[in-house]
């Protein structure tokens, strides 16, 4: 782990990616040279940036402004706020408003917004002309610490989170950390269970660093730079070696299992941000591994403490609703589970824990223990 920036720094973190390769630009103030530095990347580009109204509201504008300092052409696309627009609609009116803007093969779509924009933006641009390239301007915590990178876009089908979608690497990461400072307090917190992953998953010294500084990040400064380029920079190394995901970057997905299963229980709405589904299935997946022995449960606790400290839900009964709506039972969070991606020859495949700082995938888990395991948890 490297020491906490100087709050003025840029950093660039880099995506190694061979001829795919890629630049993560982090740093307060950096969306007005976006103009300049896709100039340098694409001279002569023409864009269109898609973005959801709150964004657009607080910072769209400024987009134009740099793409126009650099004489960039744009046109811009406004979809809805949250999941609704991660959807076939809100696929086929980003698609053929992007046909109407003329975005060709060679031009530029831009992604500015939080990880919806970034995944629905990302997958139109992959299918438009059988493939345009993308930039990505992340504005939520969750998007500049995770979904902008690595390429995974997509949208939702009914049945579950991210069922059709595709790998398209973007070709710049524009990551300004002032944007965050309009963004909500729970949307914040949401975002940050995406940081917390990082730690829990492979550093055990970055989540001791969290554990200490947490509130720090929240505050803004140099410690939410330090802990979104620290994300950055792990999240960047296990893509570069394992891009499509058949081995090591099933990690990423730690807390995922549980918590795509219940998005779509809550039907993918504002009763559970998606970061808080995983800061849910983290402690799920932590106290089930647990459970089978691979950690103390004075580990679990420590996870949980955690996300706690940081105002996050961890408990299904912390689910807004739960308690007058309920929440589906256990063999309709099983159903949910077996559309998982990860799922292998119809057997569930988990990220479970050995220590906090070493996640593992285990493959070919028995159903009947976690179906147990989710009775109980639903009857707390
Ligand atoms: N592709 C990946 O690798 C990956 C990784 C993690 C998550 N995801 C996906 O990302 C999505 C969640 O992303 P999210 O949490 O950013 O949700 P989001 O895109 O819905 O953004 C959250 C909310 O914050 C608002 N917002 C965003 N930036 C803002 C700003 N600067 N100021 C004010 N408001 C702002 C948005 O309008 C929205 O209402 C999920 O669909 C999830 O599946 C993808
Ligand atoms: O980039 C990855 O790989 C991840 O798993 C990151 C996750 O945080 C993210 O939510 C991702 O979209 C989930 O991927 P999925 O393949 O389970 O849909
Ligand atoms: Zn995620």
């Amino acid at each position: 782990m490297t020491a906490p920036l100087k709050h003025s720094d840029p950093v660039n973190v880099d995506v190694a990616l061979g001829n795919r390769a890629y630049d993560i630009v982090i740093g307060r103030g950096v969306l007005s040279s976006l103009g300049e530095r896709i100039a340098a990347l694409r001279p002569g580009v023409r864009t269109a940036i898609v973005t959801d109204r709150t964004v657009a509201k607080h910072w769209l504008e400024p987009a134009e402004a740099s793409l126009a300092a650099s004489g960039i052409p744009t046109s811009r696309v406004v979809v809805a706020e949250g999941e609704i627009s991660k959807t076939y609609a809100g696929l086929e009116k980003v698609s053929e408003a992007l046909i109407a803007a003329k975005i060709e093969r060679n031009d530029l779509v831009i992604a500015l917004g939080g990880g919806v924009v970034g995944d629905l933006a990302g997958f139109a641009a992959a299918i438009l002309r059988r493939g345009v390239d993308f930039v990505q301007v992340p504005t939520s915590l969750l998007a500049q610490v995770d979904s902008s990178v690595g390429g995974k876009t997509g949208i939702n089908s009914p049945q579950g989170k991210n069922l059709l979608g595709a790998f398209h690497q973007p070709v710049l990461v524009v990551a300004d950390t002032a944007v965050l400072d309009t963004l909500s307090p729970r949307q914040f917190r949401a975002g940050y269970a995406e940081v917390a992953k990082y730690g829990v998953l492979g550093d055990e010294a970055f989540f001791t660093w969290l554990e200490k500084n947490h509130s720090d990040i929240f505050k803004g400064g140099s410690a939410r730079e330090h802990a979104i380029a620290t994300s950055c920079r792990a999240k960047a190394g296990v893509v570069s070696r394992d891009e499509r995901e058949t081995g090591e970057r099933a990690l990423l997905n730690l807390g995922h299992t549980f918590g795509h299963a219940l998005e779509a229980a809550t039907g993918f709405s504002d009763r559970l941000f998606h970061g808080e589904g995983v800061a849910i299935g983290m402690t799920l997946a932590a106290q089930f591994s647990a459970k089978l022995g691979m950690i103390g449960e004075q580990d679990a606790a420590r996870v949980e403490r955690h996300l706690i400290e940081a105002g996050l839900p961890t408990r299904l009964q912390d689910i807004a609703g739960f308690a007058q709506e309920g929440l589906a039972d256990a063999d309709a969070l099983m159903a949910l589970m077996a559309q998982d991606k990860k799922v292998t020859r119809g057997k569930l495949t988990f990220i479970l824990l050995e220590a906090v700082g070493r996640a593992v995938i285990a493959k070919d888990v028995e159903p009947a223990p976690v179906r147990d395991f989710l009775k109980s948890k639903l009857s707390q």
